[in-house]
């Protein structure tokens, strides 16, 4: 396998920062502009749905051998180099959902785990201190995914139940401390869903989705030629609120409040409340497959520490050092990790 410019230190990113161009949908303007500028910010809008969740990009070569693969070479394939990395470390796992644990579906309802995925996740966090950090409701991916002893941030990570000092001390479960640094929007944020409900019901198979502090408008569903009135939709009702924002995932618009919080802040809150915020012992390892999980990857990027992986069959701008192909390839890298460390600690233990 051509190794070529792929890191040996861990600390270090693999792909040049100009690959990375954070996709952003065209800025909304309140109170929508002209009409003919109207329709040339509907057609922005709807080229960016077609964009895959982060952009596909094209890199030279096929397959394993494309200079992508290269870049962000298999976190399977790499794993020895992972866990040498990992030597002596406190291994912290944040996990997203949709696209990294369960299968994408077309109804979001349905996007379960496999019973497998979810042993190997209940035996990841008993080695590990594991959060869940999704775009869904806190309450809506617990419902999913059903095990006590992780952290769970929903909404983006604009609520999260982190570990209380209690639990920190004493290792028992208990309630966990919250942490919702957009509560104030909750008002806001039904209304919108009200508001969208009703605005979206004429065009067949879109859904809103209400993932509290935030809102999700699905057109995985929806014929194409009906995605620029959704567009127009959601822009109209967005336009009636500055402090609410746009971004994108996959197949889906989702409308968040403007604050500064994202995935990559809730990593940095439950890092800090964990205790590991300064402390140079500890690999924090995130795995996620959207565009709202590269501001996570961005975090540790930034620190100089962890690791990013990026779930994804294809080429996409990221700034994850590493892939996985698909949630199995996930699971098998969980059930990797799960082995390095029990057969670590016995050999110390021997010793
Ligand atoms: O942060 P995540 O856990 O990845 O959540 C992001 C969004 O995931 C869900 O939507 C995505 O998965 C659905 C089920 O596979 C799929 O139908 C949809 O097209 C995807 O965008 C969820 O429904 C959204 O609310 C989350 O924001």
């Amino acid at each position: 396998m051509m190794m070529s410019g792929v890191r040996t230190n861990i600390s270090m990113f693999s792909s040049p920062s100009s690959w990375f161009r954070n996709k952003k949908l065209p800025r909304i303007e309140p109170g929508g502009g002209e009409e003919g500028e109207c329709v040339a910010k509907n057609h922005a809008w709807v080229d960016s749905m077609r964009d895959s969740s982060p952009t596909r990009v094209k890199f030279p070569g096929t397959g394993e051998h494309n200079s992508w693969n290269i870049h962000h070479p298999s976190a399977l394939k790499m794993f020895d180099l992972i866990t040498n990395a990992a030597k002596g470390k406190e291994i912290v796992i944040f996990l997203d959902y949709d696209g990294t644990l369960s299968p994408i579906v077309e109804d979001p309802d349905r996007a379960f785990m496999s019973s497998q995925m979810k042993e190997a996740v209940k035996e990841a966090a008993r080695y590990f201190p594991t959060a869940i950090i999704s775009g869904r409701s806190r309450d809506k991916v617990y419902d999913f995914v059903k095990l006590p002893g992780l952290y769970y941030a929903g909404s983006h990570g604009m609520d999260i139940r982190g570990p209380s000092k209690n639990q920190l001390k004493s290792k028992k479960d208990d309630e966990g401390v919250l942490f919702q640094p957009a509560s104030e929007f909750l008002p806001m944020i039904n209304e919108v869903y009200r508001t969208l409900l009703n605005r979206t019901k004429s065009i067949p198979d879109a859904k809103v989705e209400n993932n509290k502090f935030c809102l999700s408008v699905h057109y995985r569903n929806v014929d194409e030629k009906r995605w620029a009135a959704l567009a127009e939709q959601v822009r109209s009702v967005l336009s009636e609120y500055p402090k609410l924002k746009l971004t994108q995932g996959r197949k889906v618009l989702e409308i968040r409040p403007i604050i500064n919080w994202d995935k990559g802040k809730a990593l940095e809150y439950l890092l800090e409340s964990l205790g590991y915020a300064h402390d140079s012992n500890v690999l924090p390892i995130y795995i996620g497959d959207d565009r709202t999980d590269e501001d996570a990857f961005k975090v540790l990027r930034d620190r100089g520490r962890g690791i990013g992986i990026l779930v994804s069959k294809v080429a996409k701008e990221t700034r994850a050092s590493y892939s996985l192909q698909d949630p199995p390839e996930v699971m098998s890298f969980l059930m990797r990790l799960v082995e390095w460390k029990r057969q670590t600690s016995r050999a110390h233990h021997v010793l």
